[in-house]
């Protein structure tokens, strides 16, 4: 960008075209005045976009653009990057032929970051099943992302998950394994590593000086001394001490029970989890329509509803566009306050 031209746009993957993510992107560009939501584009299918507006009666016109176009014409149409896979449009029924298009809108808007044409991504849920039955390798947007990340850089990428809502930042540390996989994977080495980047991420993007994270226990009552499991002797303590001397404010391991009630959550800035539903259940019961997903640890900026595809509701038009639109200025204010890493 030099002096004298506007931002580069967000972009925005469509997602799971059978979820609900074409009429959420639909409804959250109507309310773009009164939201006052900053310029994207979407990466996707016009085609099926214009067949959903259709269905659910939304009055639309659609521009075919280059990201650089984006700007200019988002008044007046929402801006689309078609993709070069097309997508069936069967709302509420997934498909592993749906994949190779799903997979392209996430890598166009990795490339177009890396290009310059956008300044972050916001993804739209995918559904991970039909993408696994395709044959995508990865756990979800995170991993792939920092795949992404790191075939571009050349630099190892540890992406990590944070939810992030009015009142809460929770982070999993082992995140879409089963339980039992989740606690062998859970190292001293893993919550370090993970506490550092989160650590340098809320300093660098979030503007907070001095991070203070929580670490939650694995086991009942953070483990009681031992007599309930010996996670938090053996892996999480040891951690704590090391992000301690390294000059992180650390506070736990906390009994994950009682560490998410209000004055609890006045006592840190991030709540590191060590399960995916610990970290994942406060986040979306206390804020389900305004909390974002966001990707710390990658070169670029990431955000992305906290919800899924909603299988269940797609194509009805009920769908709330409130964790996109909370998303979309997330990513833009992020993009704007972060010291650029590319
Ligand atoms: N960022 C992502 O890509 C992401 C995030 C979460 C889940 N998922 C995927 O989504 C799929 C479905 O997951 P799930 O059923 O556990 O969760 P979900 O969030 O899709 O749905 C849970 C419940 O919330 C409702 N809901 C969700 N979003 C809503 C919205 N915007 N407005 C109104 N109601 C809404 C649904 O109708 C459903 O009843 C899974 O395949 C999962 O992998 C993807
Ligand atoms: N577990 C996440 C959630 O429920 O919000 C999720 O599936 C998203 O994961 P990715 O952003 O890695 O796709």
């Amino acid at each position: 960008m030099t002096d004298n031209q506007a931002p580069a746009p967000l972009a925005i993957s469509m997602g799971e075209p059978a979820g609900i993510g074409p009429e959420i992107l639909l409804s959250a560009w109507e309310r773009r005045f009164s939201a006052s939501l900053p310029p994207f584009y979407v990466l996707g299918d016009v085609a099926l976009l214009r067949s959903r507006a259709n269905a659910l009666k939304h009055d639309i016109s659609f521009a075919e653009v280059e990201p650089e176009d984006a700007v200019s014409c988002f008044a007046t149409a929402l801006p689309v990057f078609p993709l070069k896979n097309t997508l069936i449009d069967q709302p509420g029924v997934p498909s592993a032929m749906n994949a190779a298009g799903v997979i392209e809108a996430i890598e166009r808007g990795v490339e177009h970051i890396f290009a310059g044409r956008a300044a972050g991504l916001v993804t739209c849920p995918i559904a991970k099943k039909p993408l696994y039955d395709a044959g995508f390798q990865y756990p979800g947007h995170t991993e792939f992302l920092g795949y992404l990340a790191q075939i571009r850089t050349g630099q190892p990428a540890l992406p990590i998950m944070m939810l992030a809502g009015p009142e809460l930042r929770t982070i999993p540390i082992t995140v879409h394994l089963s339980l039992e996989k989740a606690i062998e994977q859970l190292s001293t080495e893993l919550i370090v590593n993970t506490a550092r980047i989160v650590a340098a991420d809320l300093k660098s993007r979030f503007g907070i000086a001095n991070p203070r994270l929580a670490f939650s226990g694995l086991n009942p009552h953070a483990g009681e001394g031992g007599s309930m499991g010996l996670d938090e002797i053996e892996k999480i303590i040891p951690a704590i001490e090391i992000s301690r001397a390294e000059g992180i404010d650390a506070i736990g391991p906390l009994p994950a029970d009682t560490m998410f009630h209000a004055r609890a959550r006045a006592s840190y800035d991030a709540a590191l989890c060590m399960y995916h539903d610990q970290a994942l259940i406060p986040a979306k019961t206390l804020a389900f329509d305004d909390a974002v997903n966001v990707t710390l640890g990658l070169p670029f900026i990431r955000t992305s509803p906290d919800h899924g595809t909603a299988f269940d509701i797609a194509g009805k038009g009920i769908a709330k566009p409130d964790s996109l639109i909370a998303a979309i200025r997330l990513a833009r204010e992020l993009a704007d306050n972060s010291i650029p890493t590319l």
